[in-house]
């Protein structure tokens, strides 16, 4: 109708130059307008936005800090990124661990002469550094220590890889970031994956197993297959967990260089408390021999723990006594006596916790 009463020569002139142009100018900015409006509301209704905008951030800050330029990550990359350590902040090395010598000079032998001695090794496919190394122990006694110095030590990066990155994440979304987990290291090499109880996902396969998780168990190890195949590539995967038997056997097999960390000896536990106390001030009347003889099934954390609240008596003493300078001269030196009060408290607390828990040494 509208047709009807346009003459008949508007309907039929073709458009100008001009109109043309003016339209697809529109028809552009609409275009624009509908994508980033669209674009805008799927970012404002995916939930785990904050959080990927977090990692991002996060993860630019450690690239710039370990000196990585002109490398380009995937979203997944960069919120596995976010959980980079840099080996040069990573103030940690064999110093700070006590008591695992043997664990150490092992370690040294098997995973770090062949990193540092490369030309050494090049020749021998038998000789290239273990892919997979397994730490195995009950908690608290020196796997993360042991894997950080570990790679401070080989100068490899160190990507601490919370299995909870991977679970905790929607349906689809954690067969992508364990992909990224592979590639980002790959593009970061030398690198060092470190999965604290990397039990709790994957161990034994079960019929129960949702399939997403499944998939992605069968997906990790596939990337870690291709891992082997490239023998120029430097990427070493750390597991720790308490539970080794509860591990898939698949898992274990790709992880042929086992260190059980165990529950310090009463000589370990000596050299334990060597360290933590190294720098504290300590009276006359603590003898180490005698305090580690009174912390039996104590671990290096029970040991720390049990130190600080020794020292803390040390301060609540100072401040009930109306300590009120600015100088830590005035705090009195841990007395044998505060060590003792710490130890009761500490294993009263162990026994409320069930603690002591025996681990079935199954890979010994
Ligand atoms: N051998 C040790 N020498 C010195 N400190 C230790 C030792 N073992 C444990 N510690 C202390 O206990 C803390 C916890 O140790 P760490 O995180 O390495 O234990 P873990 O075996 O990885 O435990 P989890 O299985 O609970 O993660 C360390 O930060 C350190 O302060």
């Amino acid at each position: 109708m509208v047709l009807r009463e346009l003459p008949v020569e508007h309907a039929a002139r073709p458009l100008g130059r001009n109109e043309v142009l003016g339209l697809l100018f529109r028809l552009t900015i609409f275009g624009a307008v509908t994508y980033f409006t669209i674009k805008w509301m799927v970012d404002a209704i995916d939930p785990t936005r904050k959080q990927k905008v977090e990692a991002q951030k996060q993860a630019e800050k450690l690239m710039r800090q370990i000196g990585v330029k002109d490398v380009k990550l995937s979203e997944y990359e960069m919120s596995i990124a976010a959980h980079l350590v840099d080996p040069l902040t990573m103030q940690m090395s064999w110093r700070d661990i006590g008591g695992l010598d043997e664990v150490i000079a092992e370690i040294q032998e098997t995973v770090i002469m062949p990193v540092q001695k490369r030309h050494l090794f090049q020749s021998s496919r038998l000789l290239q550094p273990p892919k997979g190394v397994l730490l195995y122990g009950p908690p608290g006694c020196g796997k993360t220590l042991i894997a950080k110095a570990t790679a401070k030590q080989a100068g490899f990066r160190f990507i601490n890889l919370q299995p909870s990155t991977l679970t905790d994440k929607w349906y689809g979304e954690s067969q992508k970031l364990a992909a990224a987990v592979f590639s980002l290291a790959v593009k970061l090499q030398p690198a060092l994956i470190f999965i604290d109880e990397i039990d709790s996902f994957l161990r034994n396969r079960s019929s129960s197993d949702h399939e997403a998780t499944a998939m992605m168990k069968a997906q990790f190890m596939s990337l870690w297959d291709g891992l082997d195949t490239d023998h120029r590539c430097q990427v070493i995967i750390m597991g720790a967990t308490n539970r080794p038997q509860d591990l898939d056997s698949a898992i274990l097999r790709r992880m042929p260089t086992r260190f059980h960390i165990n529950q310090p000896s009463l000589h370990q536990r000596e050299q334990i408390l060597k360290l933590i106390l190294e720098n504290e001030s300590v009276d006359e009347s603590v003898e180490l021999l005698e305090i580690a003889k009174q912390t039996e099934g104590f671990s290096g954390s029970d040991l720390r723990e049990m130190c600080r609240d020794g020292a803390l008596l040390c301060v609540r003493d100072f401040v009930h006594t109306g300590g009120d300078g600015p100088s830590e001269d005035c705090i009195r030196p841990i007395h044998a006596s505060d060590l003792q009060r710490a130890i009761a408290k500490m294993k009263k607390s162990k026994m409320a916790g069930g603690h002591g828990a025996l681990l079935h040494a199954a890979l010994d």
